[in-house]
């Protein structure tokens, strides 16, 4: 038995843009509901932001031409014919040679195309002085400067931040169409897995990591995921949970059993799922750790089968299956990961032909940040609570050198 329809991690990324569609279940939000969700149709402005031109800055609207040339020595001189108050329309227009007071916020009175802040003025009875003349726009947010009447203010695929949340405000939008967050179903496999809340072990046995970790991530990401417990290896019962599992949710996670053992019933189970089409898309992406990682699809609905190992399934997840939650929950841009830059404290190579992705530490030694590699096998788990972070080493590279400056993606 071997593996079949190995991919590069390349190869990975655009099946899972091109091949994955977002979930067609949307629901409409009120705006403060809406945090992290993903828009489901484009925002169009019904009305301009701001609505009316107002002055940043406290001080006197003008007319940018009565000002110029104007400066401490020979100070302008204009008329002052009023204020305009708060929150309120400004009644009165501006005519050359006139200035009217406005505070910070208040609308700029017709005829008017500057402010000149107080501080640049001097007002004796209706006599005003002005120290400094004002260039046309100066101090003045423009009616629909911010957001035009008409404008596509968010695209359909827009994840809502907190300041798109604002800016929603601004319009006076109440509610928004968002796509459904994805269910998650996750299952661990494998006779020698017990649940990690056992006490005591018998030989050969081990706790269930890989049913902490994952679920653990899908949360920290803003996803519910349902855990399913741990399957035997044993095809029926592995097959009957992964079933009941799939009724309920929109994407499948099966950890362990995905390489090519006797007993590594994962890929059988896929095909098997589902009544309708099940297809297995990739069983192995050339990558270290993880390379037996399945994708599958059944019932139209995405099967990721993870590797056992638990620092394995915790990279794959971070590479692949976050994009891919991402994707179904209807996001249109990779969001930037965060990461550091970092100097490698010592040669790392790499096979050519596979993406290395090394578990490295973040060490500060006189001011500068080195990447010190986390060597170890990828089922000890010691080596990701020793590191800050991965460097992906491609494909195509023979590995790193002591000094090289690379991209750390921290965890
Ligand atoms: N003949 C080959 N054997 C293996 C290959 C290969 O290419 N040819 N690949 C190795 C690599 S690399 C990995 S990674 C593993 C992945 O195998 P499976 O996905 O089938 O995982 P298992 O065999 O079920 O488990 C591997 C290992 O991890 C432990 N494990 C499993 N599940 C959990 C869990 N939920 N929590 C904690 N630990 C878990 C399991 O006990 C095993 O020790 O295959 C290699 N073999
Ligand atoms: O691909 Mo495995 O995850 O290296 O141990």
């Amino acid at each position: 038995m071997k593996f079949y329809r190995v991919k590069t991690a390349e190869e990975t990324w655009s099946y899972i843009s091109e091949q994955i569609k977002p979930i067609s279940r949307t629901t409409n939000l009120p705006i403060d509901e809406a945090l992290h969700r993903t828009l489901s149709n484009d925002i169009v402005a019904k009305e301009a932001v701001p609505s009316f031109s107002r002055s940043t800055v406290d001080g006197y609207a003008v007319r940018a031409k009565d000002t110029y040339g104007a400066s401490e020595m020979m100070p302008g001189f204009l008329s002052v014919t009023g204020e305009v108050k708060m929150g309120e329309e400004a009644t009165i227009s501006l005519s050359a040679g006139e200035a009217i007071y406005v505070p910070t916020g208040a609308m700029i009175p017709e005829g008017s195309d500057a402010v000149v802040m107080i501080e640049y003025c001097e007002q004796t009875g209706d006599m005003l002085q002005v120290m400094r003349s004002a260039a046309p726009r100066e101090n003045i947010i423009f009616r629909g400067e911010d957001v035009e009447d008409g404008e596509v203010l968010l695209q359909k695929g827009h994840k809502l931040r907190t300041q798109e949340l604002g800016a929603l405000a601004s319009l006076g939008v109440r509610e928004v169409p968002v796509y459904e967050t994805p269910k998650i179903g996750y299952l661990s496999s494998g006779d020698e897995i017990v649940p990690y809340d056992q006490v005591t072990l018998n030989a050969g046995e081990i706790r269930d990591v890989n049913g902490l970790t994952i679920p653990q991530l899908a949360k920290q990401a803003g996803f519910d995921c349902i855990y399913g417990g741990v399957a035997p290896d044993d095809f029926s019962h592995y097959y009957e949970k992964a079933k009941q599992l799939l009724d309920h949710v929109d994407i499948l996670l099966l950890s362990g059993g995905s390489s090519v053992g006797e007993k590594d019933f994962t890929t059988r189970v896929i095909e098997s799922l589902g009544d309708g089409e099940a297809s297995i898309d990739i069983h192995g992406i050339s990558v270290k750790p993880g390379k037996p990682t399945i994708f599958g699809r059944a019932d139209e609905k995405t099967i990721v089968g993870l590797p056992g190992h638990p620092a394995s399934a915790m990279v794959i997840y971070q590479m692949f299956v976050q994009p891919l939650l991402r994707r179904l929950s209807g996001q249109r841009v990779e969001p930037i990961r965060p990461s550091k830059v970092a100097k490698v404290s010592e040669n790392i190579p790499s096979t050519p032909g596979r993406t290395d992705y090394i578990r490295v530490q973040l060490v500060e030694d006189e001011g500068e940040l080195f990447a010190k590699p986390i060597l170890g096998k990828s089922g000890l788990m010691k080596t990701l609570v020793k590191s800050d972070g991965l460097l992906e080493i491609d494909s195509k590279k023979e590995g790193v050198l002591k000094g090289d400056q690379v991209q750390v993606t921290l965890f």
